[in-house]
């Protein structure tokens, strides 16, 4: 819903400030120069052109030489020529500047984007403020550039409305009076007009996200089987047709109301220059004014009223432009609930040697009912390798998060050999780990680039991990090899990974991190039965020196770890080896029990056995 007056976090004048000061960190301080001598030249081009002709008129009325009115009239034009060009230049040369320090913004806020608490991404104030502050950095017109123009406009309004207020005093200070009194009622028509497009601004933006998500969907390669298969196509027509009526009676209407706004703001202006210009005739008529001055004041009191409209209109202007900047600057210093450089610095022990402990860990996602992991108690020791399991929302993946510091518990506490991780530099505790979740993250970029998440890489350590991960016949079989090209979106050339290969070489990535802790979530849920058997075998050599915790609903899959827990709605139900939890009898034992029961050949055989 439309607020008259939005309340801001920062004032206008904070963010003209936040601004100047962005121009010059980012090295663009000539953008500040450059909008100032663009208000000074423009002021000049206005005065030159405020009086050329009366000047010229002037000269005429007083019968000067042919040579003196030939010599003013030169200086006139090549003064105006002159400025021209010079404005040109100076706007040629101000617009680079200007995107730049958008740019840096966009910059900013990918950087904020990329390295905010875990927990701010998926909060949808941020998410609303990060989607916004995208649109208001997103093309020239945008507050994060427009306001250099808005401020310079802004000034040349100020300084003309003196000097015209100064040139206009001489006829009758009354003339001020009812310039400016009538300017107000224009803007006023103006300003209502503004809060109407305001209004409505958040319903066209809802018209246009919904028609651009359904042409996004139409067309996303992931949804594309779907929509053959389903014949999804008729019903994204009749949405997609629904929303553009809707759309266009939305656009009717409100187009209807600017005609309207636009009508009697002429007819004003009409019936004010009107009464003053019948005003000046009135002077020249039985007051003696002579035709230079008259032509003088009749342009003048034109104008004068544009400065006033124009001050008022650059204020409503640069208060909704900085509106857009506060969003961008509540976005760019969102809260973060994790400590980053004010928390300690975390030294890598060269021995691996760090111990886990999660010490009655509760933790409840925001704005739901009851607690996704309930009192979990747990010690993560050094070159471990601990399997999680369970079924489905049983809080397997809240557990791997809150274990890698993506997530602190709501209740208890996370420590590293001792120290509670909230006091760490959350960057610093990162690094402890190396990951292949669910989720496929891979950059546009080479097959190299992608595994050492660098460009500097060490090849030979790239092929080792690849090969260890059981992808090294592929990548060998490409013409490229490592360089290889990854992601059809952005290169044309580039390679498509099926799913499991995906998995593989997101495998190949943890192991190049070579971190102390490897975490991996369904790492082979994409592969196919012969590489996971590979990837079993190869286990205690890829996490070797590590600790470890493999998480997997395949309950032989996690056989080799040294240590099994089984979650249960949020908590700790059985721990123990895969032997001592088949004899305890309990949930893993039946669980395990009914999965086996699909890889036997016939009743009585157990292949796994
Ligand atoms: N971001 C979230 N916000 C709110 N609830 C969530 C969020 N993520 C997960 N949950 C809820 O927490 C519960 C546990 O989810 P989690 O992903 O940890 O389970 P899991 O054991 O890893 O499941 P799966 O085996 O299906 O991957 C689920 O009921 C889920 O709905």
């Amino acid at each position: 819903m439309f607020q008259k007056n939005p309340v801001s976090k920062y004032s206008t004048f904070q963010n003209i400030w936040f601004m100047i000061k962005l121009a010059c960190t980012s090295q663009e301080k000539k953008v500040l120069v450059i909008s100032f001598f663009i208000a000074l030249l423009t002021i000049i081009q206005n005065l030159l052109n405020l009086y050329v002709s009366p000047v010229i008129l002037s000269a005429i009325e007083n019968h000067v030489s042919i040579q003196e009115l030939l010599f003013t009239i030169v200086i006139f034009v090549l003064m105006i020529m002159l400025v021209s060009a010079a404005l040109a230049y100076a706007n040629q040369n101000v617009i680079c500047g200007r995107i730049s320090v958008r740019c840096e913004i966009v910059n900013l806020l990918n950087k904020k984007a990329s390295t905010t608490s875990y927990p701010n991404i998926d909060d949808m104030k941020f998410k609303k403020l990060l989607t916004k502050s995208a649109e208001y950095t997103d093309n020239n017109d945008q507050a994060t550039e427009a306001i250099w123009n808005t401020l310079t406009v802004l000034l040349i309004n100020i300084v003309c409305f003196f000097i015209y207020a100064g040139l206009l005093t001489q006829i009758h200070p009354i003339l001020i009076l009812v310039i400016l009194s009538t300017a107000g009622i224009s803007y006023f028509i103006s300003q209502r007009l503004d809060e109407y497009k305001y209004q409505h601004r958040e319903e066209e933006a809802e018209y246009i996200h919904q028609m651009a998500y359904l042409l996004n969907r139409a067309a996303d390669f992931g949804a594309a089987k779907d929509i053959r298969i389903f014949g999804l196509r008729f019903w994204l027509e009749e949405l997609y047709s629904k929303t553009a009526r809707e759309f266009t009676a939305f656009h009717r209407k409100a187009e209807s109301v600017y005609i309207w706004a636009g009508i009697a703001d002429l007819t004003f202006t009409f019936l004010r220059n009107g009464a003053v210009y019948a005003y000046l005739i009135y002077l020249v008529l039985y007051r003696g004014l002579d035709v230079p001055a008259f032509l003088l004041y009749f342009t003048a009191v034109d104008s004068f009223s544009g400065w006033i409209t124009g001050i008022l209109e650059g204020l409503g202007t640069l208060h909704r432009q900085s509106l857009d900047i506060s969003t961008v600057r509540e976005c760019l210093d969102y809260p973060e609930l994790f400590r980053f450089k004010d928390g300690l610095t975390l030294n890598q022990d060269a021995k691996n040697n760090y111990e886990i402990v999660l010490e009655n860990v509760s933790f409840r996602y925001p704005g739901a009912e009851t607690d996704t992991l309930k009192n979990i108690n747990l010690t993560l020791h050094p070159g471990e390798n601990l399997a999680v399991v369970g079924l489905n929302g049983a809080g397997k993946t809240t557990l791997i998060k809150i274990i890698c510091g993506f997530l602190d518990p709501t209740k208890g506490q996370v420590k590293l050999n001792g120290t509670d991780i909230r006091n760490y530099n959350r960057k610093d505790y990162y690094k402890l780990f190396s990951a292949v979740f669910q989720d496929f993250s891979l950059l546009a970029g080479t097959i190299a680039e992608n595994v050492a998440q660098t460009e500097n890489f060490d090849l030979k350590q790239v092929k080792n991990c690849i090969k260890k991960a059981g992808l090294l016949p592929k990548i060998e079989a490409l013409p490229d090899k490592y360089q290889t090209f990854l992601n059809r979106e952005v290169y044309k050339n580039a390679i498509m990974f099926s799913g499991g290969e995906t998995q593989r070489l997101m495998l190949a990535r943890a192991l190049y991190k070579d971190a102390p802790f490897i975490i991996l979530d369904e790492p082979t849920a994409a592969l196919d039965s012969i590489a996971e058997a590979d990837i079993y075998q190869k286990y205690d050599e890829m996490t070797k020196g590590k600790s470890s915790v493999y998480i997997s609903h395949r309950l032989a899959s996690t056989r080799f770890c040294s240590r099994i827990l089984m979650l249960e709605q949020g908590e700790i139900q059985e721990e123990g080896t895969h032997e001592e939890l088949l004899r305890q009898s309990g949930k893993y034992a039946a669980l395990y029990e009914v999965q086996s029961k699909y890889y036997r050949e016939g009743d009585g055989e157990n292949e796994d056995k």
